[in-house]
């Protein structure tokens, strides 16, 4: 069976424990890999390699750190169709939306970040006749990373490039659900000529290798994205060490659909928001509300495209839904379906496990699940379930939209649909979210700030507040 390995120093290696996770293909219930559970040791080999990497890497030019980001953009690029083949088989997403938004996404991310450090620039600030000052932004040294299942290569590649671009040698952590993908890259850095060092992988379960990355005293940055209550852990370690802190967390977002909006365009794009990725997606649509003069036309069209979906074998190319990323969990989404139940929800499509037969018949695959009649405050519509279920709720006006939409303790994302431009200005305005769609979802110009506020987290990801959060800032004063 196919052992992945560590990235320290440039090299492949087993873990100093010789222990292993078993790695599960979701469509199957198989065990097909194994997992290093890397230890302090193999860390402590790691953070030693990237503070061994760090002068030289950081004293790089900008030119030639964008030039081997771009090498290694390019080899992600050309090794697409396996990375998304890599992808389905590890979290069980379908092949062709992996092909399309993960593989897509990895070579872009680092695309984007080899051409951002060279515009990145710092201000000054003139005091008249007195003084000027100048902001200088170094690179902070050695930096963590950690991140989720959802997205494996594709939010990996978010946070190392940025972290890589502005001059930091990192150890990063991808999910030990699926660490497959970040496994076939650490062998296409070392191909493209990543100096040793300058990123080390290290593969392991959270709560062992990822709570020692956020411990280590020289690891002095860590991004993180994750659930909440893994990032209520991690900044309760990090914040007495006093570290730099990223944190993208759950979501549990609001869809809006007003009675002016286009109305078969919405109905597309809602189904998409609810169910991409099996729903498995910080940024899902998974609360709906539809003005009440259109809830029982839209609710048809609704449903009819929910049932249209097709569950299936991810690697077969028709598959639009494929496999939930474990069997835990399926059994989590399942329970909050049953939870949906004893609340009072009413099922409208959906609802159970699916079988899918031949080689997939064990996999953990759910129907897309829709359930109406639940209010704001049940538990069904308050906690993120990560998973193929939706609730539709009326509503009578723009501020019972706004009361529902601000009403849960997260803030990550929230879709309007309306062709009053009035209105989407005005609430996007009041939208207590780091990211409002308007006539769109999951829209991305990777320019843009990324991130949630309330108990979706803390900072913001993407273009210079990457750059910015991974360089540290130093003020100049200079009296004439
Ligand atoms: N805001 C965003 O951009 C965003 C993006 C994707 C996913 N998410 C969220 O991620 C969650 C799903 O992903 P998940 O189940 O992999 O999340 P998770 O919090 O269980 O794990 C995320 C990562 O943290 C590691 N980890 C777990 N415990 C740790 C600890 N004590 N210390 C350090 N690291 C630890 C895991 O091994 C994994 O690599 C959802 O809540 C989703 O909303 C947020
Ligand atoms: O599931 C979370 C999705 C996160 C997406 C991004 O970070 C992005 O699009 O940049």
């Amino acid at each position: 069976m196919q052992r992945i390995e560590n990235y320290i120093n440039g090299e492949f290696c087993a873990p100093d424990s010789g222990e292993y996770l078993d790695n599960v293909e979701p469509a199957t219930g198989a065990v097909y890999s194994q997992i290093p559970e890397s230890n302090d040791q193999d860390l402590s080999r790691a953070v030693a390699a990237a503070k061994q990497a760090f002068p030289t890497w950081s004293s790089t030019s900008i030119e030639d750190r964008s030039r081997l980001l771009m090498k290694i953009a390019d080899a992600v690029e050309a090794a697409s169709d396996e990375l998304a083949k890599a992808e389905a088989i590890d979290n069980g997403k379908p092949v062709t939306f992996a092909k399309a938004v993960d593989s897509y996404r990895a070579s872009a991310n680092i695309r984007f970040f080899a051409n951002a450090c060279t515009q990145f620039a710092s201000e000054s600030h003139g005091m008249g006749n007195l003084a000027v000052n100048y902001t200088l932004r170094d690179p902070i040294g050695v930096v963590g990373t950690i991140s989720p299942w959802n997205f494996p290569l594709y939010l990996f590649t978010w946070k190392i490039a940025p972290a890589l671009a502005a001059g930091n040698t990192v150890v990063a952590k991808p999910s030990e659900v699926t660490p497959m993908t970040a496994y076939l890259f650490s062998k296409i850095c070392a191909d493209a000529g990543l100096p040793k060092g300058v990123l080390n992988i290290l593969h392991g379960s959270g709560g062992n290798i990822g709570q020692q990355i956020v411990e280590h005293q020289d690891i002095k940055a860590i991004s993180f994205t994750g659930g909440t209550a893994t990032g209520k852990k991690l900044a309760a370690t990090a914040a007495p060490m006093f570290k730099k802190l990223s944190l993208e967390l759950g979501g549990k977002n609001p869809t809006l659909v007003f009675a002016d909006c286009d109305f078969d365009n919405t109905v597309k794009e809602v189904v998409r928001a609810a169910f991409s990725n099996q729903g498995q997606i910080c940024l899902c649509g998974s609360r709906i509300y539809i003005e009440r003069s259109i809830y029982d036309k839209f609710k048809q069209a609704f449903i009819k495209q929910v049932k249209q979906l097709t569950i299936g074998d991810p690697l077969e190319k028709t598959t639009q839904h494929g496999a939930l990323v474990s069997k835990p969990h399926m059994e989590k989404v399942l329970s909050y379906i049953e939870l949906a139940k004893q609340e009072g929800g009413k099922l409208l499509t959906g609802g159970n496990r699916f079988t899918v037969s031949g080689r997939c018949e064990q996999g953990f695959f759910v129907e897309p699940t829709v359930f109406e009649n639940l209010p704001l405050d049940c538990r069904t519509n308050q906690e993120e379930i990560f998973g193929p279920v939706c609730t539709l709720q009326p509503f009578d006006n723009d501020d019972e939209a706004l009361t529902l939409a601000n009403g849960t303790d997260y803030g990550l994302a929230t879709s309007v649909w309306t062709n009053d431009l009035k209105r989407a200005h005005r609430l996007s305005k009041q939208l207590h979210f780091g990211i409002v769609w308007i006539n769109s979802w999951l829209l991305r110009d990777l320019r843009t700030p990324f991130g949630g506020v309330k108990a979706s987290g803390v900072g913001r990801e993407g273009g210079f507040e990457a750059m910015k959060f991974f360089t540290e800032p130093k003020n100049v004063c200079v009296k004439y």
